[in-house]
């Protein structure tokens, strides 16, 4: 039986993992649960799965769950919450799925305190992947990918010799606006950006995703989970989301994992590696889809993924800028304050103001990271 903690059990990829675990109940026993603030949602979740440890955001929201719950469930709140449910329990495996780099310290304590991880959480490894994969080292934990492109590079990765690849390929479907020019960007709304042609995700990778930032921070994932230099790293438009990702190796070989956009398929697979179970989803008919199709990325047309290869190339703390403009951006159209376009415009000018620290640790990325937040929120 596998023991698991998730943090985000609330979201998007939160609730795919619990489906995943309640269509087999007896491999799994789960040990915590963070929730933000869908204190409804996590007091079913406490109902179904009666995990030993929950969190929730803050003081007030704790008090709320525990005067609903009879059992022996414990409450915890606020960052040290996330800690006490990432490192403070018999769980063996972490599905780390916050949203943001708030994902960062409590995956980091996962990682001391020996659990594997399943990240989704892909903020993590950009704002400071050089960390985590020293400390994924230091403790002998496994690190396996949950993000649906990166978990198709570590399934076709697997088994193959490292130094016979040659350049991976990470498909983007385009997002909401794939068919728009960017002068139809101009007036976009939030309920159009919302609108993902192929994958129901919570709403700030909905944006990313629009925005090409969701592929930039996944080419800088890829960096770090498969240790490649950006040379090695394509990114394609797929349209229709049935490639998840492309190895190519040297002998021109490609080798691709295909499936129909459902997130339990990678979620379940980083739950039973190397194992594979049938999963709760439909099987993958071609001859129905019919069409795949392919396009050669346009850099000017989608300049957040031009400024993520720069970003990750240049490395330090400019992905934790880019990350965390962008995370306060996306914040700031969802609300209404900006235009969609100003959120490219808010990450390329706080890139610009920063003056990049080599090799960062915790403390400084966290500098790092509200120095971006506050230029982010400034800028009009
Ligand atoms: N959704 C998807 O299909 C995919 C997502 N990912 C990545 O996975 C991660 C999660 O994405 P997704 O599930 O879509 O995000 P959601 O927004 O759906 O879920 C985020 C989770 O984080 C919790 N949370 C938010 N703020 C706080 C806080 N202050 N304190 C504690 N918990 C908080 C939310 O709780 P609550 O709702 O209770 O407030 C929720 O459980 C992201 O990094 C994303 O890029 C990667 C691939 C696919
Ligand atoms: C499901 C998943 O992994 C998302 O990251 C998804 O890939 C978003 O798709 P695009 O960013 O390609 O629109
Ligand atoms: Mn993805």
């Amino acid at each position: 039986m596998k023991r698991i903690s998730i943090l985000g059990s609330t979201g998007s990829i939160g609730t795919q993992t619990l489906d995943v675990i309640a269509h087999d109940r007896e491999s799994y026993q789960v040990e915590a649960l963070s929730a933000g603030s869908n204190v409804s949602l996590l007091l079913e979740q406490i109902k179904q799965f009666q995990p030993k440890k929950v969190s929730v955001a803050t003081k007030a929201l704790a008090d709320e769950v525990s005067s609903y719950i009879t059992g022996a469930t414990e409450v915890f709140y606020g960052e040290a919450g996330l800690i006490e449910i990432a490192a403070s329990t018999d769980a063996d495996f972490v599905v780390s799925a916050l949203v943001g780099s708030q994902g960062l310290r409590p995956t980091l304590a996962a990682i001391a305190a020996g659990k594997n991880i399943g990240l989704a959480n892909k903020e993590t490894l950009i704002t400071a992947g050089h960390l985590v994969t020293e400390k994924v080292l230091k403790h002998g934990v496994s690190l396996i990918p949950i993000d649906s492109e990166h978990s198709a590079i570590f399934q076709c990765l697997n088994g193959e010799k490292r130094a016979q690849l040659s350049k991976i390929i990470i498909t983007a479907s385009g997002g909401s606006f794939r068919d728009r020019s960017r002068e139809q960007l101009k007036d976009v709304t939030v309920a159009e950006a919302l609108r993902h042609p192929n994958w129901a995700m919570g709403a700030k990778i909905t944006i990313d995703s629009a925005t090409m930032v969701n592929k930039g921070l996944e080419v800088m994932e890829a960096h770090w989970l498969f240790q490649l230099p950006y040379e090695q790293i394509e990114v394609m438009l797929h349209p229709q989301s049935i490639i998840h990702s492309m190895v190519e190796f040297v002998d021109y070989s490609v080798m691709a994992q295909l499936g129909n956009p459902d997130m339990r398929v990678p979620i379940q697979y980083a739950l039973t590696y190397p194992n594979r179970f049938p999963t709760p989803t439909k099987p993958l008919k071609l001859t129905e889809i019919g069409t795949l199709q392919f396009q050669e990325m346009d850099y000017e047309r989608f300049p957040c993924l031009r400024m993520a290869f720069e970003a990750g190339k240049e490395g330090g703390s400019v992905p934790t800028v880019y990350s965390a403009a962008n995370e306060i951006a996306v914040a700031r159209f969802l609300a209404g304050e900006i235009k969609f376009l100003q959120i490219e415009e808010i990450i390329e000018r706080v890139m610009q103001l920063h003056q990049s620290v080599a090799n960062p640790d915790l403390e400084q990325i966290a500098y790092t990271d509200r120095w971006a937040r506050e230029k982010a929120a400034a800028i009009n």
